[in-house]
C-alpha cells in the first residue's frame, strides 16, 4: 500500500466512509524535515542570511501510532507559516527542545521526540483513521485543521483553551505536522472543509485567519467594533490580509501599511482606502540600533491623521515587533489598544511609557486562537464572508524555496504548498458558491 492509492480514493467520486476505513494505511511517507543534527548549521549568521533551503529536508518517514482522541489525516495542501520559518532558521530557539519537553510528559507523547521535526501547521484533506474515543468523524471526511494542540487536563484551559499550560502549536512545538503526505492531529484540532474551496485554498487561512481573529475581533483580543480605526503592519501579508479584511466586514477603518505600490493596490482592490507605503514614506523609527526617534513617530501619526481626518488609532494590529511598537504605542489614541502576537524584527521592544500610562492605553498580548475562535474564524470562510489570501502555490518538494520567500518578504498573502493534490484547483465541492466569490478568492493570484 502506498500514498497512490490514498490518492485515488480520495479523487474517486464513488468512495464511501467504508472504503476509506478499509485502505491499508502506507508503513512511511513523504514530509518536509528539520533535522536535529543540523540545527546549529547557521551559527554565526545573521538571522536574514540563514537560509530556509539549506535547512529544509523531504525524508520518507515512518507512520507513527495513532492515539487516542486522534486522526491520522492524508494532506492534500498545505501552507507556510512564519513559524515555519522560524523553524527552519533554528531562531528564536530550536523546535528540538518543545519536542524533548512534550516527549517527557507521557508515553505517548514521547512520539514527538524524534531526531527529525516534521513541520507545518495547516493542511486541508481526508481523514484516514481516528483514534479511540472520536465519534464526531470518520474516515473520508473532508476537513481543515487548526493548529491548537491542548491536553485540558487542567482547569486553567477550560474557560480558554489558550491559557491550557500544555498549550502547543501543532507542527511547531509538536511533531507529524502539515507540510507532509500524512498528518497526526488531535481530532478536536479538525473542521469541516470549506466546500467551495479547494485544497490548497482551504489549507491556505487556518492559522493566521485565526490568529487575526482572536487578535482582533474576539472579546480576548481588541474586541473590535464599527468605526474603530484600526492600524495594520503588513497588511497584505500572512496576518494582514485577513485583519484587512475582518476590519473591513466588520465595520472599521482599517489603515493599512504595507511596504510597496502593488502591496497597496492589493489592500485597495480588498476594499481599503487609508494606505501608507512604509518604503515610499520613508518612515525611520529607530536613529540608531538603540534610539529611536519619536519625531519619526509624530510624522507618522500626522499622516494617520491626514488619512482618517484627524482621528487617532482605536487598535494598533502588532506583529513587526522592535521596529514598529515604539511608533504603534504613540499613534494610539486615548484609551485604546496596541494588541500583539509577534515580534519579527526583535523581541526587546521598547516603548516610551508615558504615553501608554498617561493616555490609558493597553497593550494586550495574543496568540493563536482558542479552539472555540479558530472554529469561528472557519465558518466565516466556508460562509465566504472572508476570503482565502492564496498568492502562489509550491510543491512539496519545492517547499523550503516556499519558505526562503516568505523569510525574505517576497510573497504576498500566503503561500500554498500541494502535498497528495496532483495539481490546483481540485476538492471543490460548491460550484455555485465558488462562483458568487470568485473575484475575493483569486484576488491574490500570481500578483
Ligand atoms: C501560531 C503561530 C505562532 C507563531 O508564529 S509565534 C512566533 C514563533 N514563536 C516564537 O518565536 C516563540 C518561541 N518560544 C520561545 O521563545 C520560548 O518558548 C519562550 C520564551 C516563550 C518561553 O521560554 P521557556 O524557556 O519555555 O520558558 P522560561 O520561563 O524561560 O523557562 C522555563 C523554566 O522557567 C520556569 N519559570 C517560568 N515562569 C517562572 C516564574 N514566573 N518564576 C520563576 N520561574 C519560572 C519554569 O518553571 C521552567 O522551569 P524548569 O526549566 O525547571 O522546568
Ligand atoms: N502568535 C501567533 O499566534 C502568530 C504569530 N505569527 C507571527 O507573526 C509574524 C508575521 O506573520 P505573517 O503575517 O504570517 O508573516 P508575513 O511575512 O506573511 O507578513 C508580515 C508582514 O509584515 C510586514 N513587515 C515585516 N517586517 C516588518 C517591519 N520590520 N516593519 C514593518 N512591517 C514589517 C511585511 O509587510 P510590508 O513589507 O508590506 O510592510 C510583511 O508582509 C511572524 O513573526 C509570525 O511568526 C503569525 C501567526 C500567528
Amino acid at each position: 500500500m502506498t500514498v497512490k492509492d490514498i490518492l485515488a480514493a480520495i479523487q474517486s467520486p464513488d468512495s464511501t466512509s467504508e472504503d476509506f476505513a478499509a485502505l491499508p494505511l502506507p508503513e512511511s511517507y513523504r514530509a518536509i524535515t528539520v533535522h536535529k543534527d543540523e540545527t546549529e548549521m547557521f551559527a554565526g549568521l545573521e538571522t536574514r542570511d540563514k537560509d530556509p533551503r539549506k535547512s529544509i529536508h523531504l525524508d520518507d518517514v515512518p507512520l507513527p501510532e495513532l492515539g487516542p482522541g486522534e486522526a491520522l489525516v492524508a494532506v492534500m495542501a498545505s501552507s507556510v507559516n512564519y513559524n515555519s520559518v522560524w523553524t527552519s532558521i533554528f531562531e528564536p530557539l530550536s523546535t528540538f527542545g518543545f519536542l524533548e519537553r512534550y516527549g517527557r510528559t507521557s508515553e505517548l507523547a514521547k512520539r514527538h521526540d524524534l531526531p527529525y521535526h516534521i513541520i507545518g501547521s495547516d493542511l486541508a484533506g481526508v481523514v484516514l483513521r481516528t483514534g479511540p474515543g472520536v465519534n464526531s468523524w470518520r474516515p473520508g471526511d473532508e476537513v481543515v485543521a487548526h493548529c491548537l494542540s491542548v491536553e485540558l487536563e487542567s482547569s486553567d484551559g477550560h474557560n480558554d483553551t489558550m491559557l491550557d499550560p500544555e498549550q502547543r502549536i501543532w507542527g511547531f512545538e509538536t511533531n507529524f505536522g502539515g507540510l507532509a503526505e500524512i498528518a497526526l492531529v488531535k481530532s478536536n484540532q479538525l473542521m469541516p472543509k470549506p466546500d467551495h474551496l479547494s485544497w490548497e485554498e482551504a489549507a491556505a487561512p487556518g492559522l493566521v485567519n485565526s490568529t487575526a481573529y482572536r487578535q482582533l475581533v474576539s472579546r480576548n483580543g481588541a474586541g473590535m467594533k464599527q468605526g474603530d480605526n484600526v492600524l495594520i503592519w503588513g497588511a497584505s501579508g500572512g496576518l494582514g490580509s485577513y485583519a484587512t479584511q475582518f476590519a473591513l466586514a466588520g465595520g472599521a477603518n482599517p489603515i493599512c501599511v504595507v511596504s510597496s505600490e502593488q502591496k497597496a493596490d492589493i489592500c485597495r482592490s480588498m476594499g481599503a482606502e487609508a494606505i501608507i507605503d512604509r518604503s515610499a514614506e520613508g518612515y525611520k523609527f529607530w536613529k540608531d540600533e538603540n534610539t529611536q526617534d519619536p519625531k519619526e513617530w509624530k510624522r507618522f501619526g500626522k499622516r494617520i491623521r491626514e488619512l482618517t481626518g484627524g482621528e487617532d488609532i482605536d487598535i494598533v494590529f502588532e506583529h513587526p515587533g522592535r521596529e514598529t511598537f515604539g511608533a504603534s504605542v504613540y499613534v494610539t489614541r486615548k484609551g485604546g489598544t496596541i494588541t500583539t502576537c509577534a515580534s519579527t524584527s526583535g523581541y526587546m521592544h521598547q516603548y516610551d511609557n508615558r504615553y501608554l500610562w498617561m493616555s490609558l492605553k493597553r497593550i494586550i498580548g495574543s496568540h493563536f486562537a482558542n479552539y472555540r475562535e479558530a472554529w469561528e474564524a472557519n465558518r466565516l470562510i466556508a460562509k465566504g464572508k472572508i476570503h482565502p489570501t492564496l498568492s502562489k502555490v509550491y510543491s512539496l518538494e519545492d517547499t523550503g524555496q516556499a519558505a526562503h520567500d516568505v523569510h525574505r518578504n517576497a510573497h504576498q498573502g500566503k503561500v500554498g504548498v500541494l502535498c497528495l493534490a496532483p495539481e490546483e484547483g481540485l476538492g471543490v465541492r460548491d460550484h455555485e458558491k465558488r462562483a458568487k466569490h470568485i473575484d475575493a478568492i483569486n484576488r491574490f493570484r500570481n500578483v
